[in-house]
């Protein structure tokens, strides 16, 4: 099986990123050399996917400071804090943009006294990191979800949490990847996943470059696709998880997660540590990005509703804690109740290292 690609990495000083708005029809390559350009190619969804959100932004946060000319270190931390405010507004939902603007300011704070030149250089170093560690992660849920796929002949997923939503391989897709590595070739069910159709565009693209059979369906089709037993599971990924187990997921994961509870189906969501929000008690609290109008009023340049219609263009919904049969992470399979396996696996690793 070819490797499935990487849609973000940094090569010969430049930041290079897949233009998923171009797929897929075409592969093209975009190189963003500022701040303002990756804040662009996020919002614009030329990068998305909640673990490549993060990626992206901490490799921002260096453009953004890496010609800056500061007199000092109080200087460069500022403008560092300024580029993070900004990156912080391309999108709302995924909360691994958060968290690595987060978690790259703090090693700078920690890194005080080092010179702004260190400091530079440091901020990328955590870039880099932050990537090798998303896709580390991302194989450890490969092989983590390999065991509770390996009796299946076919799953259904919706929207992306392939390769191209992370550092390489996916979340929901990583066990798919991992099977296949070692002789176990699953069918994959892919929902279009209107309006952005990010499933038919990306999903179905980047199975097809790996060999992986895919079955193309409108996300109307997911209900009947389960009556005929076609799929043995849900797998999906996730933008931000709450501390109950609430998974906000590209818009359309909600109703996948009760249809699945009607036909007997386990879901599954596949998310690394990175992807959950302690801070939020339930899903209720999770922001949800909403978006313009015309992806739904339009198929590009085309009108396919009445000009001026009303519409609703939430690009997340909220599925409860009690639809979701197993949590995929890198340290392990998460089983209700989420309260408790969410701390005991992500708390019990952070209390080991204190
Ligand atoms: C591996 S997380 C991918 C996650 O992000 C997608 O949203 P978007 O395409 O708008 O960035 C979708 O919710 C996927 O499940």
């Amino acid at each position: 099986m070819p490797e499935p690609v990487s849609p973000i990495v940094w090569r010969d000083g430049e930041l290079e990123i897949i233009d998923q708005t171009r797929l897929p029809e075409e592969l093209v390559f975009i190189r963003p050399r500022t701040v303002e350009e990756v804040w662009k190619a996020i919002r614009e969804l030329k990068v998305r996917g909640a673990p490549a959100l993060g990626i992206a932004a901490a490799f921002g946060l260096y453009l953004a400071i890496k010609d800056f000319q500061a007199k000092g270190e109080e200087e460069l931390c500022a403008q560092l804090k300024k580029a993070a405010d900004y990156l912080a507004s391309s999108r709302p939902t995924a909360v691994n943009l958060f968290w690595a603007l987060k978690r790259v300011q703090e090693k700078v704070a920690r890194a005080q006294g080092l010179g702004v030149e260190k400091i530079k250089e440091l901020v990328l170093r955590e870039a880099l990191a932050i990537q090798q560690e998303d896709e580390s992660m991302c194989l450890a849920i490969g092989r983590y979800g390999a065991e509770l796929l390996k009796e299946a002949q076919a799953i259904l997923t919706h929207c992306n949490a392939g390769t191209l939503a992370t550092a390489r391989y996916g979340t929901a897709l990583a066990p798919v990847y991992y099977l296949a590595t070692q002789g176990k070739v699953l069918r994959v069910f892919v929902d279009e996943t209107r309006p952005l159709l990010q499933g038919a565009r990306l999903t179905a693209w980047e199975l097809k470059q790996a060999g992986i059979p895919v079955t193309l369906i409108t996300d109307s089709m997911a209900a009947v696709v389960m009556q005929k037993g076609w799929v043995q599971a849900v797998v999906v990924g996730a933008d931000r998880i709450a501390a109950n187990g609430d998974v906000a997921n590209k818009i359309g994961t909600y109703g996948l997660a009760i249809l699945a509870r009607e036909h007997g189906l386990p879901f599954y969501v596949a998310a690394p540590s990175s992807t959950f929000d302690l801070t939020l008690a339930t899903g209720e609290e999770i922001p949800i990005e909403e978006r313009e109008p015309a992806e739904i009023t339009h198929l590009g340049l085309r009108p396919i509703a009445p000009q001026g219609i009303a519409v609703f263009n939430p690009a997340f919904d909220v599925t409860p804690h009690h639809y979701i049969t197993a949590i995929i992470t890198e340290k392990g399979i998460l089983r209700p109740p989420y309260q408790e396996s969410i701390s005991q696996v992500l708390f019990k690793e952070a209390a080991r290292q204190k």
